[in-house]
């Protein structure tokens, strides 16, 4: 007991750098698979000894607090991470836990979407009448910074909708190509400028310029996979939602597939893994989601994560290699 309490106290302040370092200078000290290792370490001693979870154990923390310098815009509806999955187990808890949510029997049919999960940052872009009005980093999960200047750089990202609901948020990630990030980094040195460890940092540090005109000569891409404040519903099914946001003129990941089995599932998630090297850009696992949006509102959110979906991580690799 003793020993946990000591071990949760070392656990605070490190993940609390490594957070901050991860989301707010866009330069992580330790790797992605170190710090969700810390995060489970600290979980798994927080569920052995409830009564010794600390006020700031970093189990509550979703992203990072919003730097000042840019406005902040409180998001309508929360942005949330996802929980993790890293086995093929974890799966199976996670499907048998939302039938047991839901009362479904094991053999009652349940369908998932499988999406890649891109390595980028997560922005919510908010339209009204079609028009963009504002695009705002994840922050905290409630409130983020206002990017919408450097949003609207952004090819990617239309800044005007036909058809859409009067009022539709659209979630999404950017990110950067090997390719670009590779160039960009040559450019950077060539000019005696800070390079980028990787192409999630090169994406995070371009987007969050406090001058527009740097981030419009960043080469930045953008794939829209939900939605936050909507007047009307997209359509029924998680799918759907998905081929609607594409038929908008969102770009859509052409590896989403909709899947009616967890053995369709998993095999998705290695054809994804297969092609993860040759995508040109960063992936770092598998998105599961249930495909009905009734049952998804129904399943509803726990404190930082949905009920109704997880990432499927890949193992980590060793170091970024490109
Ligand atoms: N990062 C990423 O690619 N994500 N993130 C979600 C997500 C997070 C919460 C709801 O959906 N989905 C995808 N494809």
């Amino acid at each position: 007991e003793a020993a946990a309490r000591a071990e949760l106290a070392r656990l605070a302040p490190l993940l609390a750098r490594a957070n901050i370092a991860y989301h707010g200078e866009d330069a992580p000290e330790i790797s992605d698979a170190e710090y969700d290792a810390l995060k489970r370490r600290n979980a798994a001693i927080e569920a052995r000894f409830p009564h010794l979870k600390r006020s700031d154990s970093p189990s509550d923390r979703v992203g990072a607090a919003p730097v000042d310098a840019f406005g902040k815009i409180r998001h309508a509806v929360r942005m949330l991470s996802l929980s993790n999955a890293f086995e093929a187990d974890d799966v199976v808890d996670f499907d048998r836990s939302i039938r047991s949510y839901l009362n479904l029997g094991a053999d009652d049919p349940l369908a998932y979407t499988a999406e890649p999960k891109i390595d980028g940052l997560s922005l919510s872009l908010r339209y009204e009448n079609g028009a963009l009005v504002h695009a705002a980093t994840r922050g905290d999960g409630e409130t983020g910074e206002n990017v919408t200047a450097n949003a609207r750089t952004i090819d990617e990202i239309p800044t005007r909708l036909d058809d859409a609901p009067e009022i539709l948020e659209v979630r999404g990630e950017v990110y950067m190509s090997h390719a670009d990030f590779e160039a960009l980094n040559a450019r950077q040195a060539e000019k005696g400028q800070k390079t980028f460890a990787n192409p999630r940092n090169a994406a995070a540090g371009s987007l969050r310029q406090l001058d527009a005109a740097i981030t419009k000569a960043r080469p930045l891409r953008f794939f829209a996979y939900a939605w936050g404040e909507l007047s009307a519903p997209l359509a029924d099914t998680q799918m759907q939602a998905i081929e609607r946001l594409g038929a908008l003129g969102f770009s859509i990941n052409p590896l989403t597939r909709l899947c009616e089995s967890l053995d369709d599932l998993i095999a998705h998630y290695r054809e994804i893994e297969a092609q993860r090297a040759t995508l040109g850009y960063d992936i770092d696992g598998v998105v599961y989601k249930v495909n009905d949006l009734g049952l998804q509102q129904r399943l509803g959110f726990r404190s930082t994560t949905p009920r109704w979906a997880i990432a499927h991580k890949f193992p980590a690799e060793l170091a970024w290699t490109r």
